[in-house]
């Protein structure tokens, strides 16, 4: 049963790619609902290599050049700090296949316990070496053939993979006389070319990249600076013999980034002897050739290109130049200014190469004490050059790239920001090269449409990318470190590799040569081209020597050449025409899709909106309807206060009250007001018509009126003037009466005149009593004239009321007309008499006390006249006011 593993780092699964890799053979267990899971879940790369190649590529992969990309697997020993960590989860089954058994603790066991995945995994490599291996075994098993290649001019890459602290450096540079697999390659290098260095150093021109070339000074400047940083390797040396303290910090502008003395100790401690470390010489080297060895060094820290040979380390800390990186020619890419050194010997490039790693960025992290922060890629380029050829020219350059990748490892684990930026950008650009190997395997079956592969996803794969595209080979070492605690990032590790070990290199270089006389030999009748090359020259050719070639036979080349290239134009179209329809298609689909869903969600929007809407506007007339009922309650009671207001001024004026309508003092709507405004209006107009009506009636009772009372008020009014007149004259008297008793008085003080003023008293008194009387008569006529005067009011008050009841005011008796109810006070007054009645006493003002005495005064007698004359005090009024006529009667 076909099992499907999630793939490593986002990798398309497996299920997906067909392929007989991720494959259960144990057996089933599970659940009902699940489908039942086989216990081991088998990853075998290696193990059926050539049949699976053959199943998968019939007739697509010229299986002669093509192999499986090596994978190697190297478990470190636990250190004596992680002894008893192990709890074998890793167990070496045999050469090729590794058994992980997930630890009790692991996210992969509670995930199995789930019955999602397997807890145990078999996995397969090209070979497993233990944690017995020495560094010799694993060079002789890996390192060692690429070298020769190297120096027959192929390309090569070796890299080491693995979570982080599980081995790679270690593996790569080694320590001690454990030399890893960088120095003992350079050391193998410099053995095989012994005594065929190319030593000048004027090559001129010197073919130093694909893309350019050094002239005289760049050389200068190159031999200066490598001069320079063996000198500084030199004197660090030195200073190192003195002291054992941590190298400088922050070199080259990494203040967050520390370099590790023993990181840098273990480098300086490798043993470069090659007969220590069991380094044969003697190679199958072309004839005649010499070579000329170059280097260059250089890092990926977060995404960013730095030449690690660029600044020696005891220079002043500045900032780092980053590198750019470009494509030449033929669209390969190449780092931009890199820094190449040329060197004579192993311990030369060595001594660069640690120079190059005082710049490195290391750092301290939790699992491990020197952990690299950064890809590192140390290249040896191997210039192969004839020097009997024109201008010392390189014929041919090879290229031997190592790369210690930075270990993946969780993120969630760092405190620290920029460690935690650090492993982001390495877990990214480590996902890239997985993505890339793993679309590389899927292109490799011809008959599904190819994939993309993303190597310009990031740097990493950029720069890897000819070794995955024919320009070279790759080989790959899978480090692991077998504590428990790590297992699950262990696993991710090994998923990957599982990956990787699928790959088949493409057609190499060499074999693009190879691969054009295969063409010939298939386009050619019977194999008739056989006869134009001769057989001894095959293998020349095939080395990649075409210009061996005769011009008939070249001319035939050129032919077929574009035959084929015709052919895969045609193909090209063809399978561009399968795509264009493919994509159009695929577009259409999600288009619609699109549509469909845009519509969907432009009708829910618009839903949502009008309902939004509409609750707004209810809202909004909730609060309208609140302000506005606020609004007309004002209005209302101002409407009310107004009216009032109108009413007391029409009260005054003696107009009958406006009584607002019953409605409208319970508060009507104002809408209602208005309707009812014209109403008011119109009753308005009838009551000022009954107005003019009633004024027009009083006029006429006026006139009615004086044909029977103005006779009684004619007689009243002439008998008041009369009373008038008498009453001046007596005050006349009376003033005259004083002066005369008073002058009697002094006469009588003085003479003996005394019966002669009592005579004259006696007719005064008298003369006061007629007048008395003549007063009280007029009163009696003014009290008549004044009930007259009040019946007329009321019968005019009476006319005067309104004609409807809506109208009528209420008989208070502060709602009184003027004309109509007299206040009650001034009841008994004749209103046209009383300024007469006022005049007639204006120098006193009465007083109900003054009226008492006034009253006593008017029963007393002429004698007491006389007396009161004879005060200081202004004589009192000769005439009784109507209180003390009142109290008279
Ligand atoms: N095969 C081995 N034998 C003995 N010790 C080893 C072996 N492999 C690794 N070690 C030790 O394990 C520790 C971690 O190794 P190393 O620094 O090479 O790990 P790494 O994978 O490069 O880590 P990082 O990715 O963090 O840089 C070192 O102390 C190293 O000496």
């Amino acid at each position: 049963m076909a099992l499907c593993l999630s793939p490593p780092y986002g990798c398309r699964s497996d299920e997906e790619e067909e392929m007989a890799v991720f494959e259960s053979t144990a057996a089933e267990h599970g659940g009902m609902a699940r489908p039942r899971l086989p216990e081991i879940s088998v990853i075998s790369p290696g193990l059926e290599t050539r049949s699976t190649i053959t199943q998968l590529k019939p007739g697509n992969v010229d299986e002669g050049t093509s192999e499986r990309v090596k994978v190697f697997l190297r478990i470190r020993p636990l250190t004596d700090s992680e002894e008893g960590e192990e709890q074998g989860c890793v167990s070496i089954q045999d050469e090729q296949t590794l058994l992980l058994r997930a630890p009790a603790e692991s996210q992969n066991m509670r995930m199995a316990e789930r019955g999602i995945t397997q807890s145990i995994h078999k996995f397969s490599f090209s070979k497993i070496y233990g944690p017995a291996s020495t560094q010799q075994q694993l060079y002789e098993g890996t390192m060692k053939k690429m070298v020769n290649d190297v120096l027959k001019g192929e390309n090569r890459l070796l890299y080491t993979y693995g979570v982080t602290n599980s081995g790679k450096t270690y593996t790569i540079q080694g320590c001690g006389r454990e030399a890893g697999l960088l120095p003992r390659a350079l050391v193998s290098l410099f053995r095989k070319v012994q005594g065929r260095l190319y030593g000048a150093m004027d090559l001129k021109p010197v073919l130093y990249q694909d893309v350019r070339q050094l002239d005289t000074c760049e050389i200068k400047a190159e031999e200066i600076r490598r001069n320079s940083l063996l000198k500084e390797d030199e004197n660090q040396s030195s200073r190192r013999a003195g002291t054992t303290s941590a190298w400088d910090s922050g070199i080259g502008g990494l203040s967050s980034t520390t370099h590790i003395a023993s990181q840098l100790e273990d480098t300086e401690s490798v043993c470069l002897d090659p007969d220590s470390l069991s380094l044969s010489g003697g190679a199958d080297l072309e004839e005649g050739v010499q070579f000329s060895i170059w280097v260059s060094f250089f890092e990926i820290y977060n995404e960013f290109l730095y030449d690690l040979l660029d600044a020696s380390p005891s220079q002043q800390p500045r900032k780092r130049v980053t590198l750019r990186l470009s494509d030449d020619k033929q669209g390969n890419p190449y780092v931009k200014d890199l820094t190449w050194i040329q060197i004579r010997s192993a311990e030369e490039a060595w001594r660069i190469l640690k120079a190059g790693r005082r710049n490195q960025s290391f750092a301290s992290t939790h699992l491990n004490q020197n952990s690299s922060r950064s890809h590192s890629i140390f290249s040896i380029r191997v210039l192969h050059v004839h020097p009997e050829a024109s201008s010392g020219q390189a014929m041919r350059i090879s290229e031997l790239t190592v790369c210690d990748l930075a270990g993946s490892e969780r993120c969630k684990e760092h405190r620290n920001g920029e460690r935690m930026k650090e492993a982001n950008n390495i877990n990214t650009s480590l996902l890239t090269l997985g993505r890339c190997i793993a679309a590389l395997r899927h292109n490799q079956n011809k008959s599904r449409p190819a994939q993309v592969v993303p190597f310009r996803d990031s740097k990493l794969t950029r720069i890897l990318q000819g070794f995955f595209c024919g320009r070279g080979t790759s080989s790959m070492v899978v480090n692991i470190n077998p504590c428990s605690s790590i297992y699950d990032e262990t696993l991710q590790a090994l998923k990957f590799s599982a990956i990787a070990t699928q790959l088949v290199h493409g057609p190499s270089t060499k074999t693009r040569v190879a691969y054009i006389l295969s063409l010939l030999q298939e386009q050619g009748p019977n194999g008739k081209d056989k006869t134009v090359i001769e057989e001894e020259e095959e293998s020349d050719v095939e080395d990649g020597d075409i210009t061996l070639l005769n011009m008939e036979y070249l001319l035939q080349v050129i032919d077929v050449l574009r035959r084929e290239v015709q052919r895969q134009r045609k193909e090209k179209e063809v399978l561009e025409a399968n795509v264009r329809e493919e994509v159009v298609s695929e577009m259409t689909e999600l288009i619609k899709r699109m549509q469909e869903g845009f519509t969907e969600s432009l009708e829910a929007q618009s839903a949502l909106l009008e309902k939004r809407c509409e609750d707004k506007v209810n809202i909004l007339q909730k609060y309208w309807n609140q302000f506005y009922t606020q609004e007309m309650k004002e209005r209302d009671e101002e409407i009310e206060d107004l009216t009032a207001a109108l009413e007391e001024k029409k009260r005054q004026e003696g107009d009958p009250p406006i009584t607002a309508p019953l409605a409208e003092t319970q508060g009507p709507r104002r809408s209602h007001r208005i309707s009812s405004q014209t109403e008011v209006n119109r009753l308005r107009a009838e009551l000022s018509q009954c107005r003019v009506e009633l004024l027009a009636k009083t006029q006429e009772m006026k006139l009615e009126a004086t044909g029977t009372a103005g006779a009684l008020t004619n007689a009243a009014e002439r008998k008041l003037q009369d009373g008038q007149r008498n009453l001046h004259q007596l005050r006349q008297d009376l003033q005259k009466l004083g002066v005369d008793l008073q002058s009697g008085e002094r006469a009588c003080c003085s003479s003996t005149g005394g019966e002669r003023l009592r005579r004259t008293l006696k007719a005064a008194d008298q003369r006061i009593a007629k007048q008395n009387q003549i007063l009280l008569e007029l009163q009696n006529d003014l009290t008549l004239v004044k009930a007259d005067l009040r019946r007329k009011a009321d019968t005019l008050a009476g006319l005067a009321q309104p004609p409807t009841a809506t109208f009528a005011a209420p008989a208070t008796p502060g709602s009184c007309n003027k004309r109509v109810c007299m206040p009650s006070e001034v009841e008994n007054r004749p209103p046209q008499k009383r300024p007469f009645l006022h005049s007639l006493f204006p120098t006193r003002t009465p007083t109900r006390k003054y009226n008492t005495r006034a009253a006593q005064e008017a029963t007393l007698t002429p004698s007491s006249h006389i007396l009161r004359s004879r005060q200081p005090s202004p004589p009192p009024s000769p005439v009784p006011t109507r209180w003390a006529l009142r109290g008279k009667r």
